[in-house]
Protein backbone atom coordinates (compact mmCIF):
# COMPACT_ATOMS: atom_id res chain seq x y z
CA UNK A 1 0.00 0.00 0.00
CA UNK A 2 3.13 2.41 0.58
CA UNK A 3 4.10 1.67 -2.74
CA UNK A 4 0.96 2.55 -4.28
CA UNK A 5 -0.53 5.23 -2.56
CA UNK A 6 1.84 8.30 -4.18
CA UNK A 7 0.67 6.47 -7.54
CA UNK A 8 -3.01 5.55 -6.21
CA UNK A 9 -4.90 7.53 -8.71
CA UNK A 10 -2.91 6.12 -11.68
CA UNK A 11 -3.55 2.28 -10.33
CA UNK A 12 -7.78 3.07 -9.85
CA UNK A 13 -7.73 4.53 -13.14
CA UNK A 14 -5.88 1.36 -14.92
CA UNK A 15 -7.88 -0.66 -12.54
CA UNK A 16 -11.46 0.44 -14.08
CA UNK A 17 -10.39 0.59 -17.58
CA UNK A 18 -8.81 -3.10 -17.35
CA UNK A 19 -12.24 -4.17 -15.63
CA UNK A 20 -14.24 -2.33 -18.65
CA UNK A 21 -11.94 -3.45 -21.29
CA UNK A 22 -13.10 -7.40 -20.39
CA UNK A 23 -16.15 -6.66 -18.77
CA UNK A 24 -17.84 -3.61 -20.82
CA UNK A 25 -20.95 -5.41 -19.01
CA UNK A 26 -20.27 -4.04 -15.73
CA UNK A 27 -19.87 -0.39 -17.19
CA UNK A 28 -23.81 0.83 -16.34
CA UNK A 29 -23.46 -0.46 -12.90
CA UNK A 30 -21.18 2.65 -12.52
CA UNK A 31 -21.59 6.64 -12.47
CA UNK A 32 -21.48 8.23 -15.58
CA UNK A 33 -18.69 10.52 -13.90
CA UNK A 34 -16.23 8.07 -11.82
CA UNK A 35 -14.13 10.98 -9.88
CA UNK A 36 -15.68 10.16 -6.57
CA UNK A 37 -16.14 6.44 -7.23
CA UNK A 38 -12.41 6.10 -7.94
CA UNK A 39 -11.63 7.57 -4.83
CA UNK A 40 -13.74 5.33 -2.90
CA UNK A 41 -12.45 2.01 -4.63
CA UNK A 42 -9.04 2.93 -2.77
CA UNK A 43 -10.35 4.42 0.56
CA UNK A 44 -12.04 0.90 0.81
CA UNK A 45 -9.04 -0.94 -0.03
CA UNK A 46 -6.60 0.96 2.65
CA UNK A 47 -9.89 0.51 5.20
CA UNK A 48 -9.60 -3.19 4.63
CA UNK A 49 -5.88 -3.18 4.55
CA UNK A 50 -5.26 -1.28 7.71
CA UNK A 51 -7.61 -3.40 10.01
CA UNK A 52 -6.47 -6.53 8.31
CA UNK A 53 -5.13 -7.81 11.50
CA UNK A 54 -8.20 -7.17 13.58
CA UNK A 55 -10.54 -9.58 12.32
CA UNK A 56 -13.92 -8.08 14.18
CA UNK A 57 -13.29 -4.49 12.39
CA UNK A 58 -12.51 -5.84 9.24
CA UNK A 59 -15.90 -8.19 8.93
CA UNK A 60 -17.82 -5.64 10.08
CA UNK A 61 -16.85 -3.25 7.79
CA UNK A 62 -16.60 -5.25 4.72
CA UNK A 63 -19.97 -6.92 5.68
CA UNK A 64 -21.46 -3.48 5.97
CA UNK A 65 -20.15 -2.57 2.49
CA UNK A 66 -20.98 -6.14 0.78
CA UNK A 67 -24.55 -4.88 2.08
CA UNK A 68 -24.46 -1.16 0.25
CA UNK A 69 -23.36 -2.51 -2.70
CA UNK A 70 -26.59 -4.51 -3.11
CA UNK A 71 -28.11 -1.23 -4.06
CA UNK A 72 -25.72 -0.37 -6.81
CA UNK A 73 -26.56 -3.95 -8.30
CA UNK A 74 -23.72 -5.77 -7.61
CA UNK A 75 -23.82 -9.62 -7.81
CA UNK A 76 -21.80 -12.25 -6.27
CA UNK A 77 -20.86 -13.42 -9.95
CA UNK A 78 -19.19 -10.16 -10.51
CA UNK A 79 -16.22 -10.37 -7.79
CA UNK A 80 -14.08 -12.22 -9.62
CA UNK A 81 -13.67 -10.00 -12.72
CA UNK A 82 -13.07 -6.92 -10.08
CA UNK A 83 -10.29 -9.35 -8.75
CA UNK A 84 -8.68 -9.92 -11.88
CA UNK A 85 -8.84 -6.16 -12.24
CA UNK A 86 -7.38 -5.02 -8.88
CA UNK A 87 -4.46 -7.53 -9.57
CA UNK A 88 -3.60 -6.32 -12.63
CA UNK A 89 -3.65 -2.96 -11.25
CA UNK A 90 -1.57 -3.47 -8.13
CA UNK A 91 1.41 -5.69 -10.09
CA UNK A 92 1.81 -2.67 -12.60
CA UNK A 93 1.94 -0.01 -10.39
CA UNK A 94 4.18 -1.77 -7.40
CA UNK A 95 6.77 -3.42 -9.16
CA UNK A 96 9.33 -2.62 -6.21
CA UNK A 97 7.16 -4.95 -4.18
CA UNK A 98 5.22 -7.20 -6.38
CA UNK A 99 6.16 -10.83 -7.00
CA UNK A 100 4.65 -14.32 -6.68
CA UNK A 101 4.39 -14.21 -3.13
CA UNK A 102 3.01 -10.54 -2.79
CA UNK A 103 0.34 -11.92 -5.80
CA UNK A 104 -0.54 -14.76 -4.02
CA UNK A 105 -0.70 -12.69 -0.67
CA UNK A 106 -3.48 -10.14 -3.03
CA UNK A 107 -5.46 -13.51 -4.09
CA UNK A 108 -5.67 -14.63 -0.31
CA UNK A 109 -6.70 -11.41 0.79
CA UNK A 110 -9.29 -10.49 -2.17
CA UNK A 111 -10.27 -13.59 -1.71
CA UNK A 112 -11.72 -13.19 1.90
CA UNK A 113 -12.70 -9.86 1.40
CA UNK A 114 -15.17 -10.60 -1.15
CA UNK A 115 -16.54 -13.86 0.44
CA UNK A 116 -17.09 -11.47 3.08
CA UNK A 117 -19.19 -9.07 1.23
CA UNK A 118 -20.65 -11.30 -1.04
CA UNK A 119 -21.65 -13.50 2.07
CA UNK A 120 -23.12 -10.55 4.13
CA UNK A 121 -24.96 -9.21 1.23
CA UNK A 122 -26.85 -12.67 0.78
CA UNK A 123 -27.88 -12.62 4.23
CA UNK A 124 -29.22 -9.27 4.04
CA UNK A 125 -30.99 -10.40 1.00
CA UNK A 126 -33.40 -12.64 3.20
CA UNK A 127 -34.81 -9.70 5.20
CA UNK A 128 -33.89 -6.23 3.34
CA UNK A 129 -34.71 -5.37 -0.37
CA UNK A 130 -31.43 -4.12 -2.02
CA UNK A 131 -33.16 -0.55 -1.81
CA UNK A 132 -36.44 1.00 -0.73
CA UNK A 133 -38.40 3.75 -3.41
CA UNK A 134 -39.52 6.83 -1.28
CA UNK A 135 -41.66 9.64 -2.71
CA UNK A 136 -41.10 12.82 -1.79
CA UNK A 137 -44.17 14.70 0.62
CA UNK A 138 -42.12 17.56 1.35
CA UNK A 139 -39.63 19.94 0.24
CA UNK A 140 -39.40 23.23 2.16
CA UNK A 141 -36.43 25.63 1.26
CA UNK A 142 -34.42 26.83 4.76
CA UNK A 143 -32.45 29.86 3.10
CA UNK A 144 -31.19 30.32 -0.72
CA UNK A 145 -29.44 26.77 -0.82
CA UNK A 146 -30.58 24.28 2.05
CA UNK A 147 -33.54 22.63 2.03
CA UNK A 148 -35.53 19.63 4.37
CA UNK A 149 -36.43 17.27 1.99
CA UNK A 150 -39.46 14.48 3.74
CA UNK A 151 -39.74 11.42 2.04
CA UNK A 152 -42.23 8.48 2.51
CA UNK A 153 -40.26 5.21 2.02
CA UNK A 154 -43.02 2.29 -0.09
CA UNK A 155 -42.09 -0.11 2.51
CA UNK A 156 -41.05 0.28 6.56
CA UNK A 157 -37.54 1.37 6.66
CA UNK A 158 -36.06 0.46 9.69
CA UNK A 159 -33.43 2.68 11.01
CA UNK A 160 -31.94 4.39 13.97
CA UNK A 161 -31.01 7.30 15.41
CA UNK A 162 -28.18 9.09 14.58
CA UNK A 163 -27.64 6.79 11.21
CA UNK A 164 -27.37 7.93 7.55
CA UNK A 165 -28.26 6.47 4.36
CA UNK A 166 -27.02 6.45 0.22
CA UNK A 167 -29.38 8.46 -1.64
CA UNK A 168 -29.80 8.28 -5.53
CA UNK A 169 -32.11 11.16 -7.29
CA UNK A 170 -34.05 10.16 -11.02
CA UNK A 171 -31.54 13.25 -11.71
CA UNK A 172 -28.26 11.37 -11.85
CA UNK A 173 -29.04 7.97 -12.01
CA UNK A 174 -26.31 5.29 -10.28
CA UNK A 175 -24.76 8.76 -8.55
CA UNK A 176 -25.21 8.15 -4.76
CA UNK A 177 -24.05 10.20 -2.17
CA UNK A 178 -24.56 9.89 1.80
CA UNK A 179 -27.77 11.76 3.95
CA UNK A 180 -28.23 11.67 7.61
CA UNK A 181 -31.62 11.25 8.90
CA UNK A 182 -33.01 14.49 10.49
CA UNK A 183 -35.40 12.78 12.85
CA UNK A 184 -35.26 9.92 15.07
CA UNK A 185 -37.89 7.32 12.95
CA UNK A 186 -41.45 8.52 13.34
CA UNK A 187 -44.92 6.77 13.91
CA UNK A 188 -45.64 7.69 10.85
CA UNK A 189 -42.76 6.15 8.97
CA UNK A 190 -42.18 9.58 7.21
CA UNK A 191 -38.15 10.41 7.01
CA UNK A 192 -36.34 13.81 6.73
CA UNK A 193 -33.52 15.27 5.29
CA UNK A 194 -31.94 18.47 6.02
CA UNK A 195 -29.80 19.10 2.37
CA UNK A 196 -27.46 21.91 1.89
CA UNK A 197 -26.80 22.63 -2.03
CA UNK A 198 -22.49 22.60 -2.05
CA UNK A 199 -20.38 23.73 -5.27
CA UNK A 200 -20.24 21.34 -7.82
CA UNK A 201 -22.38 18.82 -5.90
CA UNK A 202 -24.78 17.49 -7.90
CA UNK A 203 -26.88 15.38 -5.92
CA UNK A 204 -26.84 17.94 -2.89
CA UNK A 205 -28.03 20.33 -5.75
CA UNK A 206 -30.59 18.51 -7.15
CA UNK A 207 -32.19 17.72 -4.08
CA UNK A 208 -32.38 21.48 -2.98
CA UNK A 209 -33.12 23.09 -6.20
CA UNK A 210 -35.14 20.43 -8.41
CA UNK A 211 -36.70 17.88 -6.30
CA UNK A 212 -40.62 17.91 -5.89
CA UNK A 213 -43.01 16.65 -4.07
CA UNK A 214 -43.78 13.36 -6.37
CA UNK A 215 -40.20 12.58 -7.29
CA UNK A 216 -39.11 8.97 -6.09
CA UNK A 217 -35.49 8.65 -4.75
CA UNK A 218 -33.84 5.41 -4.00
CA UNK A 219 -32.62 4.47 -0.74
CA UNK A 220 -30.26 2.33 0.29
CA UNK A 221 -30.12 0.75 3.91
CA UNK A 222 -29.84 2.99 7.17
CA UNK A 223 -26.11 2.73 8.04
CA UNK A 224 -23.49 3.98 10.46
CA UNK A 225 -23.14 3.34 14.60
CA UNK A 226 -23.52 7.06 15.80
CA UNK A 227 -26.20 5.71 17.83
CA UNK A 228 -27.70 6.51 21.50
CA UNK A 229 -26.14 4.24 23.63
CA UNK A 230 -29.17 3.06 25.76
CA UNK A 231 -27.51 0.71 28.11
CA UNK A 232 -25.99 3.59 30.25
CA UNK A 233 -27.67 6.93 31.92
CA UNK A 234 -24.41 9.14 30.70
CA UNK A 235 -24.89 12.62 29.68
CA UNK A 236 -24.34 13.30 26.40
CA UNK A 237 -22.39 16.09 24.89
CA UNK A 238 -23.23 16.69 20.99
CA UNK A 239 -21.15 18.82 18.56
CA UNK A 240 -22.93 19.78 15.46
CA UNK A 241 -22.02 21.97 12.96
CA UNK A 242 -24.04 23.29 10.04
CA UNK A 243 -26.00 20.44 8.52
CA UNK A 244 -24.10 18.37 10.65
CA UNK A 245 -26.75 19.58 13.40
CA UNK A 246 -29.18 17.11 11.32
CA UNK A 247 -28.40 13.59 13.31
CA UNK A 248 -27.67 15.59 16.39
CA UNK A 249 -31.71 16.68 16.49
CA UNK A 250 -32.53 12.77 15.85
CA UNK A 251 -30.09 11.95 18.58
CA UNK A 252 -32.21 13.79 21.07
CA UNK A 253 -35.23 13.01 19.79
CA UNK A 254 -34.09 9.56 20.53
CA UNK A 255 -33.51 9.93 23.86
CA UNK A 256 -36.97 11.86 24.66
CA UNK A 257 -38.85 8.96 22.68
CA UNK A 258 -36.82 6.63 25.18
CA UNK A 259 -37.82 8.41 28.38
CA UNK A 260 -34.95 7.81 30.61
CA UNK A 261 -33.94 11.32 31.57
CA UNK A 262 -30.23 12.17 31.14
CA UNK A 263 -28.51 15.07 30.61
CA UNK A 264 -27.90 16.30 26.97
CA UNK A 265 -25.88 18.97 25.72
CA UNK A 266 -25.98 20.47 22.20
CA UNK A 267 -22.93 22.71 20.73
CA UNK A 268 -24.96 23.97 17.37
CA UNK A 269 -21.62 25.88 15.06
CA UNK A 270 -23.20 27.86 12.47
CA UNK A 271 -21.63 30.26 10.15
CA UNK A 272 -23.96 33.37 10.35
CA UNK A 273 -26.69 33.88 12.38
CA UNK A 274 -29.47 33.22 9.94
CA UNK A 275 -27.96 29.42 9.29
CA UNK A 276 -28.92 27.90 12.39
CA UNK A 277 -31.80 26.26 10.36
CA UNK A 278 -33.11 23.86 12.77
CA UNK A 279 -32.69 25.83 15.92
CA UNK A 280 -36.46 26.53 16.05
CA UNK A 281 -37.26 22.51 16.70
CA UNK A 282 -34.54 22.27 19.11
CA UNK A 283 -35.84 25.29 20.93
CA UNK A 284 -39.01 23.30 21.04
CA UNK A 285 -37.48 20.48 22.46
CA UNK A 286 -35.58 22.51 24.93
CA UNK A 287 -38.67 23.82 26.05
CA UNK A 288 -40.40 20.53 27.03
CA UNK A 289 -37.23 18.76 28.30
CA UNK A 290 -35.60 20.42 30.72
CA UNK A 291 -32.47 17.90 30.27
CA UNK A 292 -31.40 19.51 27.12
CA UNK A 293 -29.81 22.45 26.84
CA UNK A 294 -28.70 23.60 23.52
CA UNK A 295 -25.86 26.78 22.61
CA UNK A 296 -26.03 27.99 19.22
CA UNK A 297 -22.25 29.25 18.07
CA UNK A 298 -21.85 31.77 15.46
CA UNK A 299 -18.19 31.13 14.08
CA UNK A 300 -17.83 33.87 11.89
CA UNK A 301 -18.68 37.85 11.34
CA UNK A 302 -20.00 39.93 14.22
CA UNK A 303 -22.59 38.42 16.51
CA UNK A 304 -24.13 38.21 19.81
CA UNK A 305 -24.66 34.57 19.88
CA UNK A 306 -21.67 32.74 21.66
CA UNK A 307 -18.39 33.51 19.10
CA UNK A 308 -15.92 30.78 18.01
CA UNK A 309 -14.89 27.70 16.43
CA UNK A 310 -17.07 24.70 18.20
CA UNK A 311 -14.21 22.71 19.47
CA UNK A 312 -12.81 25.53 21.05
CA UNK A 313 -15.74 27.29 22.88
CA UNK A 314 -16.53 23.38 24.21
CA UNK A 315 -13.24 23.55 26.17
CA UNK A 316 -14.80 26.40 28.24
CA UNK A 317 -17.45 24.46 29.57
CA UNK A 318 -17.91 20.63 31.46
CA UNK A 319 -16.17 19.07 32.83
CA UNK A 320 -17.30 16.28 30.11
CA UNK A 321 -15.12 13.14 30.89
CA UNK A 322 -17.97 11.15 31.99
CA UNK A 323 -20.38 11.44 29.09
CA UNK A 324 -20.72 10.08 25.77
CA UNK A 325 -19.92 12.12 23.11
CA UNK A 326 -21.39 13.14 19.26
CA UNK A 327 -19.83 14.76 16.76
CA UNK A 328 -20.98 15.53 13.34
CA UNK A 329 -20.80 18.19 10.86
CA UNK A 330 -17.57 19.11 8.77
CA UNK A 331 -15.02 16.62 8.52
CA UNK A 332 -11.89 19.48 9.98
CA UNK A 333 -14.75 20.22 12.66
CA UNK A 334 -14.82 16.07 13.51
CA UNK A 335 -10.93 15.93 13.54
CA UNK A 336 -10.29 19.33 15.44
CA UNK A 337 -13.17 18.36 17.86
CA UNK A 338 -12.34 14.41 18.58
CA UNK A 339 -8.75 16.16 19.47
CA UNK A 340 -10.31 18.72 22.00
CA UNK A 341 -12.35 16.17 23.33
CA UNK A 342 -9.88 13.03 24.19
CA UNK A 343 -7.86 16.45 25.38
CA UNK A 344 -10.71 16.96 27.95
CA UNK A 345 -10.38 13.41 29.28
CA UNK A 346 -13.69 11.17 27.12
CA UNK A 347 -11.62 8.05 26.19
CA UNK A 348 -12.22 7.73 22.56
CA UNK A 349 -14.53 4.53 22.21
CA UNK A 350 -16.90 7.08 23.85
CA UNK A 351 -16.84 9.38 21.15
CA UNK A 352 -19.01 8.56 17.81
CA UNK A 353 -18.85 10.43 15.08
CA UNK A 354 -19.88 8.84 11.10
CA UNK A 355 -16.75 7.74 9.08
CA UNK A 356 -14.80 10.53 7.53
CA UNK A 357 -14.43 8.76 4.29
CA UNK A 358 -17.96 8.79 3.64
CA UNK A 359 -18.10 12.17 4.64
CA UNK A 360 -15.90 13.51 2.05
CA UNK A 361 -18.07 12.17 -0.46
CA UNK A 362 -21.55 13.57 0.96
CA UNK A 363 -21.67 16.35 -2.14
N1 LIG B 1 -23.14 12.73 10.06
C1 LIG B 1 -22.35 13.75 9.85
O1 LIG B 1 -21.26 13.89 10.41
C2 LIG B 1 -22.81 14.82 8.94
C3 LIG B 1 -21.89 15.66 8.40
N2 LIG B 1 -22.26 16.64 7.54
C4 LIG B 1 -21.21 17.47 6.99
O2 LIG B 1 -21.32 18.71 7.61
C5 LIG B 1 -20.89 19.72 6.71
C6 LIG B 1 -21.96 20.77 6.72
O3 LIG B 1 -21.62 21.80 5.87
P1 LIG B 1 -22.05 23.30 6.20
O4 LIG B 1 -23.44 23.30 6.68
O5 LIG B 1 -21.67 24.06 4.97
O6 LIG B 1 -21.08 23.66 7.42
P2 LIG B 1 -20.12 24.92 7.54
O7 LIG B 1 -18.92 24.74 6.72
O8 LIG B 1 -20.97 26.14 7.35
O9 LIG B 1 -19.66 24.81 9.08
C7 LIG B 1 -20.63 24.80 10.12
C8 LIG B 1 -19.94 25.02 11.43
O10 LIG B 1 -19.05 23.95 11.73
C9 LIG B 1 -17.95 24.46 12.52
N3 LIG B 1 -16.70 24.27 11.78
C10 LIG B 1 -16.52 24.34 10.45
N4 LIG B 1 -15.24 24.14 10.14
C11 LIG B 1 -14.59 23.92 11.31
C12 LIG B 1 -13.23 23.63 11.65
N5 LIG B 1 -12.28 23.55 10.72
N6 LIG B 1 -12.95 23.47 12.98
C13 LIG B 1 -13.91 23.54 13.92
N7 LIG B 1 -15.20 23.80 13.63
C14 LIG B 1 -15.52 23.99 12.37
C15 LIG B 1 -18.22 25.95 12.71
O11 LIG B 1 -18.91 26.10 13.92
C16 LIG B 1 -19.09 26.27 11.53
O12 LIG B 1 -19.90 27.41 11.74
C17 LIG B 1 -20.63 19.07 5.37
O13 LIG B 1 -19.24 18.86 5.26
C18 LIG B 1 -21.33 17.72 5.51
O14 LIG B 1 -20.68 16.71 4.78
C19 LIG B 1 -23.57 16.86 7.25
C20 LIG B 1 -24.54 16.03 7.77
C21 LIG B 1 -24.23 14.93 8.63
Amino acid sequence: MAELEPVADKAVSYFYALLFLHHPDLRELFPPAMDVQRDRLFKALLTAARHADDAGRLTSYLSALGRAHRKYGTMAGHYPAVGEALIGALARHAPLTWGEATQAAWVRVYTVISQIMIDAAAEDERTSPPWWSAEIVGHELCGPDAAVVTLRPDQPYPFLAGQYAGVETPWWPRVWRHYSFSSAPRPDGLLSFHVKAVPAGWVSGALVHRARPGAVLRLGPPTGSMIVDHSTDNGLLCLGGGTGIAPIKALVEDVAAHGVPRPVEVFYGARRHGEFHVMDALRGLEREHPWLSVRPLVSDGPDRALRGQLSTVVRAYGPWKDCDAYLSGPPEMIRSGVDTLVGVGIPSHRIRHDSLHELLAVT
